[in-house]
């Protein structure tokens, strides 16, 4: 019987420090390698005073509790953590191809071809998520990354939280991707399920496809339209593609689609079995 390994215990002096990758609202992120392996990663440096100062901090412990737990190629790694007297280390998987929102914004928007099999991917990692009664609960293209074959790396789990889920929790940020039953007045907008992360799947959808949330407004027009489901799909997004957009964007928590009918949906199929080689071809010859 074999002696399990010890934790690893992490500090600063094991890894070399290279460039900067990107930079978030508590502090930045580098490319490193730790020394002795030679093994490339991302640390995410927090600062613990801005931590204490923006309400952050629980946010952070449930980032590392939760995301150190969980092993799916759609999802990035956290390999461990570390701190000292002023911050707070994160050491990530490294995604080779960056933020998602940036090619999305370069792009423009997306090809059916790639936002099929990034929705696709999307579903598994919340399925697997799911199945482990989480909810991410901050589905948006800012919280991708992409790794170096162009995959889906799903990241940024500190507003996960254990399903069912009632905590009372302040939300910053857009209000694009909250769902209907987060914005409802009095208590029981604090009870929700899993099914919040499949309506932001289905404003991620639409992103991916048209370039903009489906919502976009001023902060007072954005929650008027989500509580009421009120979006118009463009003439250019093909049927099947507005079909998965609307049976996910669906106001009764209740009544969305599953996961599973996600990934068996004719839209996914279409781009994402390998028998549709033939209509990848296709697409990517006509671009649509
Ligand atoms: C703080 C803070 C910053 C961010 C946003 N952010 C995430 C990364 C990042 C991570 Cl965590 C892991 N791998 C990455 N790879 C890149 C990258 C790759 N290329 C070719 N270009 C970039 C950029 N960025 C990565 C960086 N910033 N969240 O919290």
């Amino acid at each position: 019987y074999e002696q399990p390994a010890p934790p690893k215990q992490f500090h600063l002096g094991m890894f070399e420090i290279g460039r900067p990758l990107g930079k978030g609202k508590f502090g930045r992120v580098y490319l490193v390698r730790e020394r002795s392996s030679g093994f490339v990663c991302a640390l995410k440096v927090l600062h613990k005073n801005e931590l204490k100062h923006g309400g952050a901090e629980t946010q952070v412990r449930r980032e590392i509790e939760i995301q150190s737990n969980l092993r799916h190629p759609n999802i990035l790694r956290l390999f461990g953590h570390f701190h000292d007297s002023k911050r707070i280390f994160l050491i990530l998987e490294f995604a080779g191809k960056g933020e998602l929102y940036k090619h999305l914004r370069r792009e423009q928007r997306f090809p059916e071809w790639k936002a099929a099999q990034y929705v696709a991917q999307m579903a598994a990692a919340l399925k697997y998520c799911h199945k482990k009664h989480i909810i991410h609960r901050d589905i948006k293209p800012e919280n991708i990354l992409l790794g170096i074959h162009g995959e889906i790396k799903l990241s940024d789990f500190g507003w996960s939280v254990h399903a069912p889920s009632n905590r009372r929790e302040t939300l910053c940020g857009t209000l694009d991707y909250l769902p209907p039953e987060m914005l409802k007045p009095g208590r029981d907008k604090n009870v929700y399920s899993n099914k919040v992360d499949l309506w932001s799947l289905g404003v991620l959808t639409y992103e991916f496809l048209v370039g903009e949330a489906p919502f976009e407004d001023t902060p007072v027009m954005t929650q008027r339209k989500i509580s009421r489901g009120e979006m118009t799909v463009p003439a250019f997004v093909s049927p099947l593609a507005k079909d998965l957009i609307k049976r996910l964007l669906v106001l009764d928590p209740e009544k969305r689609i599953s996961l599973d009918e996600v990934q068996e949906h004719p839209w996914i199929i279409k781009y994402c079995v390998k028998g549709e080689r033939a209509s990848m071809r296709e697409s990517k010859s006509t671009g649509s």
